[in-house]
């Protein structure tokens, strides 16, 4: 069963001129390395996902990070560590603003470094660092991260999301170089209902969204999610902030209620509330995605 049942179609508006250049670029970073971490949003793994990345990646090493550890419950990790389990993928989860699983990203790539020159060294040539990219859609951490990898800050990591960088590689160890840009995966065209997940994340970059759909969206699935895994979500997380009951109104009633109640009847300041409050963790550790079964 899908998570969001009100979406309505398209309401996420992309400009394809830079999807086109987004895959482009992506493609272009890929072509030069070994090694690849992709970076997903531990709160949507499967929205952060592109149906296009295993033909983009070929048959380079693939390391799967699960970002912002820090904003989903121990609990919900765990379900998700198994379930990639279950995919035959190894998943790293990192909060790359401070810096936890950091140590053991950077050990998996340099392993990658040591079987790539063990395949040099076979085929008689020198041995030299691996090469790796961090990849992810827009805002989900990448410069946190490889500014962690480094241990120090050379890419600028702001909260505003889609920011370009040229092209560097940096040198993290003996074993080891970094392309200090982060490739940016191309936003999917034809999934709304991840593209909402995305907006309600802010991890959709230069996309246009409408504020009031999208936090009506996620009182909806805040709903949604609190009837069928009660026991993974903080209790109430919007009558908690909000002293207003959400679960028996759509998001969109809930919205205009909460106008009403605290912000004289401004939907769009409402909206605007929530979201942010969502994106700051002030909701608690919620996820909007759980494990299929
Ligand atoms: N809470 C939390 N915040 C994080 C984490 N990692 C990154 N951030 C914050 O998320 C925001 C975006 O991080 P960036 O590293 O700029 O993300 P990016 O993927 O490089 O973004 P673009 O340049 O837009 O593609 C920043 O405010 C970071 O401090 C994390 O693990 N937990």
């Amino acid at each position: 069963m899908s998570l969001t049942q009100n979406y309505k179609l398209n309401v996420i508006q992309w400009y394809p001129g830079h999807i086109a250049k987004a895959e482009k670029n992506l493609k272009e970073q890929l072509k030069r390395v070994d090694v690849v971490l992709e970076v997903r949003d531990a709160r949507i793994p499967l929205a952060t996902h592109h149906p296009q990345i295993d033909e983009w990646v070929g048959s380079k090493t693939r390391l799967l990070i699960l970002n912002r550890l820090d904003m989903i419950s121990p609990q919900v990790r765990s379900l998700w560590v198994d379930y990639f389990k279950r995919q035959g993928e190894v998943v790293y989860s990192t909060n790359a603003q401070h810096g936890q699983g950091v140590p053991a990203v950077l050990k998996a790539a340099q392993a990658a470094g040591v079987e790539l020159n063990q395949r040099r060294r076979d085929r008689g040539m020198l041995p030299r660092p691996v090469r790796a990219v961090v990849i992810g859609f827009p805002n989900v951490g990448k410069s946190a991260l490889i500014n962690r990898l480094l241990g120090k800050r050379v890419v600028e990591s702001a909260a505003r999301p889609g920011v370009t960088r040229q092209l560097r590689w940096v040198r993290i160890s003996d074993q080891l170089e970094l392309l200090d840009a982060p490739g940016v995966i191309p936003l999917k065209l034809e999934d709304q209902e991840a593209a909402l997940k995305l907006a309600i994340c802010d991890d959709i970059g230069e996309a246009s969204y409408d504020n009031q759909l999208v936090a009506a969206e996620l009182v909806n699935v805040l709903n949604y999610l609190q009837d069928v895994a009660t026991e993974l979500l903080p209790k109430k997380p919007l009558e908690s902030r909000y002293q207003l009951d959400s679960s028996p109104h759509t998001g969109e009633a809930y919205l205009h209620l909460l106008a009403e109640h605290r912000y004289k009847g401004d939907v769009e300041r409402a909206a605007r509330q929530l979201l942010t409050d969502y994106r700051k963790c002030l909701l608690g550790e919620i996820p909007l995605e759980l494990p299929p079964n």
